[in-house]
């Protein structure tokens, strides 16, 4: 007989493309009613608003239901989770995640037959140049040969701005030439972690001059204003600014520019993923569920405008105790669960050491400050995979 519970088996076949779980186990399926006629009519939870991937879970839901023979009809009524609904989702997948990497498993599989439609074929928006734009120029273009790299965290204090000066430091005792831009605005703080002060100059050509420190070439808005002082633009002045970064500061030769990217998902981020359409992007987080949780999001705008995740970094992951043994005090599994529901590696996990803090706060990163700190090693570690994978992808 045809009855919700056979409708909702059924459903349980249709995965949520970006969750990688399955509809009704993420709680998606609301409202089923079933008409005499056949016709089956059903709420779809979306886990946010305007999701790029809605027709792909409409078409998946259209095909398996279409499959039962006493199903006439289907019609697909779109809504979306609130904020707590969306929390208690994105915890099911990461469980979900974490308990499959337990079983040795990849990833969940869905078992759906993707319906031939040509709707189905349709892939998440590409965020497009904005109209007007003309042609990358310099750096910013596919044509130039630096890689950048922006680092991205959902929210702010995880460690992103240490994370970018060491992960730089490093690249370069590995031999690369590295440049930072520190697109932080609001919270810029490149110049105190490798002890920067001096203001902007320019040279001959009225291109900015970078700091050259510790190996690194920077630049900041610390170059212009005191740390701390407010900075009040919007949208199309911090455009202006990312622009000039890289367009009118005498770099010299780069193999990587890495970006400080703000926290969160906003105009910055955005900005990069449209103009800079090479840029690559890793991911920070710390183990915590929530912050693991909001630098999904920040993913989230990666994959839309179809930039590569190079991978997840965790920070704080655990302290060392002085017989060996690890505490994780921030909890665990955030970076891991976010590599696997990304499907990239986790680069690398840091633990929280007095070290990286002190060598921040006195300009000099802990990989030039104490070198042989189990975090200068895993910094040097993360370094030489991103190298490595960057180095592979280039030899094709
Ligand atoms: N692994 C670590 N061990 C100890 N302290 C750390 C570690 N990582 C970062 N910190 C400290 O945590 C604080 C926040 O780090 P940081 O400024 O790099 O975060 P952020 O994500 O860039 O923050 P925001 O975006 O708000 O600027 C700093 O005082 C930093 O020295």
């Amino acid at each position: 007989m045809l009855d919700q519970a056979r409708v909702m088996r059924a459903l349980e076949n249709v995965y949520d493309p970006e969750l990688h779980q399955s509809i009704v186990a993420l709680n998606m399926v609301r409202n089923v009613a079933i008409e005499p006629s056949g016709r089956v009519a059903l709420d779809i939870a979306l886990t946010v608003e305007g999701c790029p991937l809605h027709q792909k879970i409409t078409d998946d839901v259209n095909h398996v239901l279409r499959q039962d023979p006493e199903i006439t009809d289907v019609a697909v009524n779109l809504s979306v989770m609130n904020e707590q609904e969306r929390k208690k989702a994105f915890q099911k997948a990461f469980e979900s995640a974490q308990q499959n990497r337990a079983q040795g498993a990849t990833s969940a599989k869905p078992n759906v037959t993707p319906p031939t439609t040509s709707s189905n074929t349709r892939q998440a928006p590409v965020i497009g140049p904005l109209p007007g734009q003309g042609p990358a120029e310099g750096m910013m273009s596919d044509a130039n040969k630096t890689v950048v790299i922006g680092i991205a965290s959902g929210k702010g204090g995880v460690g992103k701005s240490t994370i970018t000066a060491n992960l730089a430091v490093a690249l370069n005792k590995l031999g690369a030439r590295v440049g930072i831009i520190d697109m932080d605005i609001y919270g810029f703080s490149q110049g105190r972690m490798f002890g920067a002060k001096d203001k902007a100059r320019v040279n001959e050509q009225e291109k900015i001059i970078p700091w050259q420190v510790h190996g690194v070439y920077l630049v900041s808005m610390g170059m212009f204003v005191e740390e701390g002082q407010a900075i009040v633009w919007r949208g199309p002045m911090l455009g202006k600014m990312m622009q000039q970064f890289f367009t009118d500061v005498a770099w010299p030769e780069l193999d990587y520019l890495l970006i400080d990217l703000p926290p969160g998902t906003g105009d910055v981020a955005l900005d990069i993923a449209q103009k800079v359409r090479k840029a690559k992007l890793v991911l920070v987080t710390t183990p915590q569920e929530v912050a693991t949780y909001v630098a999904h999001r920040a993913g989230d705008v990666a994959k839309r405008a179809h930039q590569e995740i190079i991978g997840v970094i965790e920070n704080m992951s655990y302290v060392l105790c002085p017989h060996g043994d690890r505490m994780n005090i921030f909890g665990s599994g955030g970076g891991k669960a976010l590599a696997d529901l990304f499907r990239v590696p986790l680069l690398g996990q840091i633990p929280l050491e007095s070290t990286v803090r002190e060598g921040g706060d006195e300009g000099e990163p802990v990989v030039v400050s104490d070198p042989e700190s189990l975090s200068s090693h895993v910094f040097l570690d993360i370094a030489a995979r991103i190298k490595h994978r960057i180095e592979e992808e280039a030899a094709g």
